[in-house]
């Protein structure tokens, strides 16, 4: 018997073989590329929720979200002036018409005080701090009581120094002293309509110095969070004078206020007075300083004559 060889179109020759097997690899590159496609389209569909999901977050005034009140380079030459609701503080205090807060919030202005002004109590702090100053990242130098930093603890410069106090500061430092603050106090009264006469100086005032070096005791760590009338008793209005500029003479130091709707940012300008009602209506803090050194003063006042001081003076030496 003859086997007749039929051809089987079930097994295909190897021209076929090969062209099949080049079709599958074609199939499958292409299906290859549709998948790397379509994670491509992918990625940049989550790309744009995204981007879309942040400026949605940002544009809705998220919490967390800061915001700058006033920049370093700007001048403010009529009080930039920011309302918020008073705090119930003021009603556990005995209220003084005429000075209480009635109207609470933050203000800044440029021109209170001239850079020359300011430069000037700045190299007056330089002198002061350089007597003695924290081992720490801040320094303190009260002219009312006579407090200055040094090592952990503090001094008091008029028992300490005696009579070579008069060789660091003059009667004109602390002339300029008293000018400079009745020209805040009058400043704070005009912009929270008061009587600039039932404000008085009190406790304590004094120049600041600031940088990054790590805080050795609680008195270094400048940066928490804290209400003025809560921290100082007596303040019902908190000034803060900036003797250095914000990015030239430092980085960080920003002044936060932290409110229920966010961080407004006050950035500080050799000259500036940032004045503000001193409940917790302005809570706030100091961010760290991460370069340079920041010299502020703080000037405040209270309604209470029982809390009022003197201005700084001169003392009188015993010849
Ligand atoms: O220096 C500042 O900007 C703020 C200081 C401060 O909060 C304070 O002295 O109570
Ligand atoms: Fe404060």
């Amino acid at each position: 018997m003859t086997v007749q060889r039929r051809g089987n179109p079930k097994v295909p020759d190897a021209n076929g073989i090969e062209k099949k097997i080049k079709r599958g690899n074609a199939l499958r590159q292409a299906s290859a590329w549709r998948g790397s496609r379509s994670s491509l389209l992918m990625l940049l569909a989550l790309a744009v929720i995204l981007c879309t999901l942040t400026w949605l977050y940002l544009a809705s005034g998220d919490p967390y979200i800061t915001a700058t009140l006033v920049r370093q380079s700007e001048v403010v030459l009529q009080p930039k002036v920011y309302t918020v609701q008073c705090s119930e503080d003021y009603d556990n205090y005995q209220r003084y018409p005429g000075c209480t807060p009635q109207t609470c919030g933050r203000a800044f202005v440029d021109n209170t005080v001239t850079r020359e002004e300011a430069m000037s109590l700045r190299r007056l702090a330089e002198r002061g701090m350089a007597l003695a100053g924290s081992d720490g990242g801040a320094s303190i130098l009260d002219l009312h009581s006579g407090a200055l930093s040094m090592g952990k603890q503090f001094v008091n410069i008029y028992r300490y120094f005696g009579e070579e106090i008069s060789d660091v500061f003059s009667e004109k430092d602390f002339s300029l002293y008293r000018e400079v603050r009745g020209r805040i106090q009058a400043v704070i009264a005009k912009t929270f309509e008061l009587d600039p006469s039932l404000l008085y100086l009190t406790k304590p005032t004094f120049f600041s110095r600031i940088n990054s070096t790590e805080a050795k005791t609680q008195h270094d760590e400048y940066w928490h969070p804290h209400i003025d009338k809560v921290t100082y008793g007596s303040f019902d209005y908190t000034s803060l004078l900036y003797l250095s500029d914000y990015g030239t003479d430092f980085t960080g130091g920003r002044f936060i206020f932290m409110d229920s709707n966010g961080n407004h940012t006050v950035e500080p300008r050799a000259g500036r007075v940032s004045f503000f009602s001193s409940g917790s209506e302005n809570l706030h803090r100091v961010e760290q300083v991460s370069w340079g050194t920041r010299y502020a003063i703080t000037v405040s006042f209270t309604c209470d004559p029982a809390h009022a001081i003197a201005d700084p003076t001169m003392p009188v030496t015993s010849v």
